[in-house]
């Protein structure tokens, strides 16, 4: 039978500051980061190359002295202007980008490693133990080049996973793996951590993987937290336009804030849409300008295709994602939209088809500069 696991710890970390260099080659990588995690919460930070992801993990895991803030584990300090707790007494473990498995050991002696206070019947029961939870229970006298990148991934969390830490760290462990594989290794993964408890933070540039593993993601940007929140609301309610940016595919759309019968509605050229929600009022209140004027953001599920609708696209281009095609439209106006049609629905490039709005929210950034024209966002 199962051992009980133990279940992580608490991670706080509060205003952590790090520069490297100095003088005119000072780099500020962690300006002020700050966020928390519950105990068997999976957090992730998301960011593009540069923004300080794997330093505030190196951070957390004590290989670098922050010049300021504060990090707790549970209830202990593990960081402050008075304390430094070395890396290999903070609790901690590291799945790193490479795996890092040593060549020399076979499997069940990898795993083994962190364990060399255990007495050796123990040992061999949790190395067994741990090979189970990650779904290899008889590979334990094979040596690491024996293995695939996905198995050899699987004993490097096993490894971690091993001694039980109150934290793990993953630094992009799944950067040298396939894409396919990538996301149902990150579902696999998520489940494991979840059986086990762990409290975990995941450090990547793929939003998918931290769509797929995490519970809440912080998007970073410049070495702190542009806005920390659920998947969900990343996705729908980003806080600034470099966060959609960021996150997620869609478009900007020039737009009009109007108020009638004390009700507030959004004017583009998909039609009027009502303001539903005080927070999506607010934000509409506060990024308009004098003239009401706001930039809309519309992902491509916000976009319905209709061919009862009077307002008609040019397909631009197609790509067929299975069970749906993400096709880029555009408008009379000449601004282009991105829509995600199921994939029955198959039209070809310059056909015009019918589309209207279909979210119940409308998220608003302040209006475009000039003549910025409005664009598309995101990674494809
Ligand atoms: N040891 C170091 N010495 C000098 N500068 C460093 C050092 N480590 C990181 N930096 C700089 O600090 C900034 C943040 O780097 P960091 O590696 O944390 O970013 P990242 O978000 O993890 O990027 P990537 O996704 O490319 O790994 C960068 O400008 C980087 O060049």
């Amino acid at each position: 039978m199962e051992k009980s696991l133990v279940a992580g710890a608490s991670l706080q970390v509060e205003g952590l500051t790090v520069s490297f260099g100095s003088g005119n080659h000072r780099v500020l990588a962690l300006d002020g980061l700050g966020f928390s995690l519950k105990p068997g919460e999976i957090g992730s930070l998301l960011g593009a190359s540069g923004c300080g992801k794997t330093t505030a993990l190196r951070a957390i895991a004590g290989f670098v002295r922050p010049h300021r803030g504060r990090i707790l584990i549970g209830q202990r300090e593990v960081v402050s202007a008075t304390v430094f707790v070395a890396p290999e007494k903070r609790g901690v473990g590291v799945v790193f980008q490479d795996y890092a498995l040593f060549p020399h050991l076979d499997i069940a002696g990898n795993v083994a490693f962190g364990l060399r206070e255990l007495p050796a019947g123990e040992r061999a029961d949790r190395v067994a133990q741990m090979l189970e939870l990650v779904g290899l229970p008889t590979i334990g006298r094979r040596f690491p080049h024996e293995l695939s990148g996905g198995q050899q991934q699987r004993v490097a969390l096993a490894r971690a996973l091993a001694p039980s830490p109150s934290v793990l760290l993953l630094d992009e462990p799944f950067s040298n793996l396939d894409p396919d594989l990538r996301e149902r290794l990150a579902l696999d993964l998520r489940a494991i951590l979840k059986r086990h408890g762990t409290t975990a933070l995941l450090v990547t540039h793929d939003q998918y993987e931290a769509f797929a593993l995490a519970d809440s993601i912080g998007v970073m940007e410049a070495g702190r937290i542009a806005q920390w929140d659920s998947p969900y609301r990343l996705y729908h309610q980003p806080d600034t336009r470099q966060v959609a940016d960021f996150v997620g595919l869609g478009a900007f759309l020039p737009g009009r804030v109007e108020h009638r019968d004390g009700r507030s509605f959004v004017q583009i050229e998909l039609g009027t849409l009502p303001i539903q929600t005080r927070a999506d009022q607010a934000m509409a209140g506060a990024t308009a300008n004098a003239q009401g004027e706001v930039t809309v953001l519309l992902r491509p599920d916000d976009v319905i295709h209709d061919d009862a609708s009077p307002l008609q696209a040019e397909v631009v281009n197609k790509a067929f994602r299975g069970a749906a095609f993400l096709y880029t439209l555009r408008l009379p106006s000449g601004a282009m939209l991105l829509a995600l049609v199921p994939s029955h629905h198959n039209h070809a490039i310059g056909e015009r088809i019918g589309i209207r709005f279909g979210a119940d929210h409308v998220v608003t950034f302040p209006a475009d500069e000039g003549s910025r024209a409005p664009s598309l966002t995101g990674p494809s």
